[in-house]
C-alpha cells in the first residue's frame, strides 16, 4: 500500500525550505518484474530536475506515482502542495474549444474563460480561447497542455517527455517557454527525458534512475544560458552512468 499525501499546510514550503518531495523506500513491481527498488528521492521548492533513465527504467512509473495515479506502489509518497502534469502527447478533448480544455476538471469556481485566457497568455497563446483543439500545431496544443497544468497552480510540474514529439525548432522554443514559467512561478519541476542535453540545458539537478534506483545524482551549476561546451564533463558522466558513451 502507498501513502500518498499532498498536504496544504499554511507555512508554505517556499518560506521553510522543506521539501515539496519527499519520496520514502518508494517500491513498485509488475508481476515478478522490480520496477522501482526502495527508491528515495526528495525535491526542494522551485528545484529543476531531470529525471534520465535507459527505455523501461521505470521513470515513467515514478512520475505516476508522484502525481498520485498508482495506488498500487508501496512506501511513501508526501507532496506538498499540488502536482500537474503534461505528458508526450497534449491528450486534448477535440469536441472542447481550447479554453474548456485549460480549465478541465477544474472546481466550478475557476471553471471559466478569463481563468483559462490568463494561462493562455503565459504560453503566448492567448487569442487561440475559441479554437477547436484540431486547428492547433503540434508545439500550439503542447503549450495549451502547459496552460491546463499551469492553471493549476501547481508547486511540482511533472512533465513527461513533453518535448518529445515536436520538431527541433518547436522544441527549441519550449524549451526556453518552459525554463521562463519556471522562473516567473517558482515552481518545482521534475522533467523526464531521454535526451541528456535537453537535461543539461534545462535541470539544476540530473538524477539517472536503473535497475529501480536512483544511481547517479548531479547538480548543474552551469551559468545559464547554457553552451554545450560548458556542460561537457557532467555529459560524459552522465552518459556513462546510463551506460553508454559518446560512440554508441
Ligand atoms: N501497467 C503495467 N503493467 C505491466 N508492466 C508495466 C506497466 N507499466 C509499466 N510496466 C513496465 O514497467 C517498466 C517501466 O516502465 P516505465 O514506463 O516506467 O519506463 P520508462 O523508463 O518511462 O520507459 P520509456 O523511457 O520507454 O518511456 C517496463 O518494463 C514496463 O514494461
Amino acid at each position: 500500500m502507498i501513502t500518498h499525501s499532498t498536504s496544504h499546510a499554511a507555512a508554505s514550503s517556499t518560506t521553510t525550505g522543506v521539501p515539496i518531495v519527499r519520496i520514502e523506500g518508494l517500491t513498485r513491481a509488475f508481476g515478478e518484474t522490480v520496477v522501482l527498488d526502495q527508491l528515495d528521492l526528495s525535491i526542494a521548492p522551485g528545484e529543476f530536475v531531470a529525471l534520465l533513465g535507459r527505455s523501461g527504467s521505470g521513470k515513467s512509473t515514478l512520475l505516476r506515482s508522484l502525481a498520485g495515479l498508482d495506488p498500487d506502489a508501496a512506501g511513501t509518497v508526501d507532496v506538498d502542495g499540488t502536482t500537474a502534469v503534461a505528458f508526450q502527447q497534449p491528450r486534448l478533448l477535440p469536441w472542447r474549444r481550447v479554453w474548456r480544455n485549460v480549465t478541465l476538471g477544474l472546481p466550478a469556481a475557476l471553471d471559466n474563460r478569463p481563468t483559462a485566457v490568463a494561462a493562455l497568455a503565459e504560453v503566448g497563446l492567448v487569442d487561440y480561447a475559441d479554437r477547436w483543439p484540431s486547428t492547433l500545431s503540434g508545439g500550439q496544443a503542447q503549450r495549451v497542455s502547459l496552460a491546463r497544468a499551469l492553471v493549476r497552480e501547481p508547486k511540482l510540474l511533472l512533465l513527461d517527455e513533453p518535448f518529445g514529439a515536436l520538431d527541433a525548432l518547436t522544441r527549441m522554443t519550449t524549451h526556453r517557454l518552459v525554463e521562463n514559467l519556471w522562473r516567473q512561478h517558482d515552481l518545482g519541476v521534475l522533467l523526464v527525458t531521454h535526451d541528456v542535453d535537453e537535461a543539461l540545458l534545462l535541470a539544476d539537478r540530473l538524477l539517472v534512475l536503473d535497475a529501480g534506483r536512483i544511481v547517479a545524482d548531479e547538480r548543474n551549476d552551469t551559468p545559464r544560458p547554457r553552451t554545450r561546451e560548458a556542460t561537457a564533463a557532467l555529459r560524459t558522466h552522465l552518459l556513462t552512468a546510463l551506460g553508454v558513451t559518446d560512440h554508441d
